[in-house]
């Protein structure tokens, strides 16, 4: 037996949620550059849990469902409130809380089709809930309530401020939820997939994911690249910075990619995006500090940016806390997560790989007197 470092490479499973070919990625077919610039992420959702695009009447229905599920309990938001919010990472939080939101659901346990439809609705809808209720706790505010008449995308940004966000506002995250939705075998959905191939329920199965996805080789990088271009601040240091960074072999954040070896195509969405919402914040220096890194990076290193690396300059132009970036990512890749768990399920047989030991052997027990 011989192992193959980080399973690169390593085919897992056959899926028909999401496809990654010659660098291209669909969603069941679909050009990520066709759904990034014509659909809402309810059509996305609706899309990878049922693999067709809902007709008018299905996506009002589904709408319907996510907003009468919005809502999370007050115990919850009890919960919550006592937790020590100040200096716990928000993805902790997430994670604690989403297992919380299970010890809610009546449903938690039921695993026939319809139980888990009911879970999955649930959690999709009640995420934004969570990681806007939180966010606003800890700076001492009240949580706002989801509204029914609005859309994922602008709920998130309305409950995160108290404001109906403005049209600008809410084609962008809209956009930016849609580009982050599902992507094959990643880290987190390989380990959602090994969590319900137990036969554990879809809440364990999105802890887990959100446990995955918290660090900052993947889902975490969107806030470490906000942390970097704070720390550059400005477009003249651009170059001194990376200098150093090479030379010291640090890691630059939301460049690189296991997958993608010409580019991540998701990349030129929210390089665009940047560009317009830094123009209409004033802020260009994000984004120009973000292109110059990403001219350098290719010439040095042949480096290319990943989805996070533009998202961060994206969600900081839109207001939004840097510590809440890592939970956005989650508020939208629950829908992945959950087209892969459903997909686990329909064909399931339990993940359990070998390893190759490198240990010691022959060894013997000693009493603990003679040690
Ligand atoms: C949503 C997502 O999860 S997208 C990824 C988000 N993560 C990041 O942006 C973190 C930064 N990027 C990385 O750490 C990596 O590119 C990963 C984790 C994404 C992919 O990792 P792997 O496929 O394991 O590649 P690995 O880390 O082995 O890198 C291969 C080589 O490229 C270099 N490299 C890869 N990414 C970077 C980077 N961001 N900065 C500097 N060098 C890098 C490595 O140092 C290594 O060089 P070496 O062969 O000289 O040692
Ligand atoms: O696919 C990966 O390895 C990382 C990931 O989740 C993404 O790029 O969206």
């Amino acid at each position: 037996m011989t192992a193959t470092r980080g399973l690169e490479g390593v085919v897992a499973t056959t899926s028909s949620v999401s496809s990654i070919i010659d660098d291209v990625l669909t969603y069941r077919g679909f050009s990520i550059d066709d759904l990034a610039d014509h659909a809402t992420f309810e059509e996305v959702v609706y899309l990878l849990w049922n693999g067709k695009l809902p007709n008018e009447k299905e996506l009002n229905q589904f709408k319907a469902e996510l907003a009468e599920q919005a809502a999370v309990s007050d115990d919850l938001i009890q919960h919550l409130k006592s937790l020590p919010l100040k200096g716990v990472h928000p993805m902790a939080i997430l994670r604690t809380a989403v297992s919380m939101l299970g010890m809610y659901d009546e449903d938690a346990e039921d695993m026939s089709t319809e139980g888990n439809y009911k879970k999955a609705v649930k959690l999709q809808a009640q995420i934004s809930t969570v990681v806007t209720a939180f966010a606003r706790i800890r700076e001492g505010k009240e949580p706002v309530a989801p509204r029914k008449d609005l859309g994922l995308a602008a709920n998130f940004l309305y409950m995160l401020t108290g404001n109906e966000p403005d049209e600008v506002a809410v084609e962008a995250f809209n956009k930016a939820l849609v580009l982050h939705a599902d992507h094959e075998l990643n880290a987190s959905t390989f380990t959602a997939r090994v969590a319900v191939a137990t036969l554990s329920d879809m809440y364990s199965g999105v802890t887990a994911a959100i446990s995955a996805l918290k660090g900052p080789l993947h889902g975490g990088a969107n806030e470490q690249v906000m942390k970097m271009l704070s720390e550059i601040n400005s477009e003249e240091n651009v170059e001194s910075y990376l200098r150093n960074a090479i030379d010291n072999k640090q890691k630059i954040m939301g460049f690189g990619h296991r997958v993608y070896k010409s580019g991540d195509p998701r990349a030129k969405h929210l390089r665009e995006m940047s560009k317009q919402l830094t123009t209409t914040t004033g802020e260009e220096k994000w984004y120009n500090m973000s292109v110059k890194l990403e001219e350098l990076l290719k010439e040095e290193k042949g480096l290319l940016p990943n989805v996070d690396f533009y998202s961060a300059s994206v969600y900081h132009s839109l207001g939004i806390p840097h510590d809440i970036f890592t939970p956005i990512f989650a508020v939208s890749r629950v829908s992945g997560w959950i087209a892969h768990i459903l997909e686990q399920y329909e064909n399931n047989r339990l993940i359990r790989p070998r390893a190759d030991y490198t240990g010691p052997s022959m060894q013997k027990y000693t009493p603990l007197s003679e040690r």
